[in-house]
């Protein structure tokens, strides 16, 4: 059986990441300037079934309970197959995984599809690119987002920028019209929101560094952190895990994505670290 787990990336400048072929979720990423970039839960479970917690997981073809699938949809639990991996000619690293549909994903979303994951690495940058072609011969909808866990010194610390002006839905209160004023967000208390059309860069600010995302294709961002008491509430989230992280997902949700037979969508997010030079 060609059964791959673990899948390690390393450019030729020395960035490094980790993938699971199981969600092909991206674990670990280390760009050139040597520190991890996301948080990975130490109370995480990986096996059959179960959602890694941390990293980026994928979310499709339903985000949250937006709609009658389980929670996120099922590509994260699924068991997706490595096309490639390796190192090419610029000397970036990069992986490709593709999910189709089966027997068993076929009773709960009966659609006929590909989904393909392109992780790149390189210097101070982490490129992920997902597109879904519809395969079949009727038209689907979906939501989707790349769940991305970043890890952060001290969220007390931690500042995002890049959302001021933005129209949001407070999933935590359940408003739906909703706008952040105020430029710099700051989290000082579970956080849970959808904000819709970006089109500016997110920046996750740390005294250390900033992250720059950069999104397209997709039209909304999430940013989650469960809060102390949503924390302890969350098995697989290590003890106190929200002060060492902060999710900043590219998404659509509000307006699902339509294909109709033959046509494909894709959507970036590329993120950035700007290391604070001494
Ligand atoms: O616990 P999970 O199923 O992985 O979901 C984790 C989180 O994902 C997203 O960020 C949603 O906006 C949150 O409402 C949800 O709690």
């Amino acid at each position: 059986m060609d059964k791959v787990s673990k899948v390690l990336l390393q450019a030729r400048d020395g960035a490094r990441a980790e993938l699971h072929t199981h969600g092909a979720h991206l674990c670990s990423w280390i760009p050139v300037s040597g520190s991890e970039q996301l948080f990975l839960s130490k109370s995480s479970e990986f096996g059959p079934g179960k959602a890694i917690r941390g990293g980026v997981p994928i979310v499709f073809p339903q985000f949250s309970n937006h709609g009658p699938l389980p929670k996120h949809g099922f590509a994260r639990n699924a068991e997706w197959r490595l096309v490639s991996s390796g190192v090419l000619e610029q000397g970036a690293a990069q992986a490709v995984f593709e999910l189709q549909e089966n027997i068993a994903r076929l009773l709960v979303w009966p659609h006929v599809f590909r989904a393909e994951l392109v992780v790149t690495i390189a210097e101070e940058t982490l490129q992920l690119d997902f597109s879904v072609v519809n395969n079949g011969d009727t038209a689907f909808s979906f939501t989707t987002a790349l769940h991305t866990y970043f890890k952060v010194d001290d969220i007390t610390q931690t500042l995002i920028h890049g959302l001021g002006g933005l129209d949001y839905r407070d999933t935590v209160g359940g408003s739906r019209d909703c706008q952040q004023e105020e430029p710099f967000l700051e989290i000082t208390a579970e956080t849970d929101r959808i904000y819709s059309d970006i089109t500016s860069d997110i920046v996750i600010i740390q005294p250390h560094q900033q992250v720059q995302i950069r999104q397209s294709g997709f039209n909304d961002a999430v940013v989650w952190n469960p809060g102390a008491e949503k924390n302890a509430q969350i098995s697989d989230l290590e003890p106190n895990g929200y002060q060492r992280m902060i999710c900043v997902e590219a998404a659509t949700i509000l307006h699902p994505i339509s294909l109709a037979p033959g046509q494909l969508w894709s959507g970036t997010q590329m993120m950035t670290v700007h290391p604070k030079s001494a």
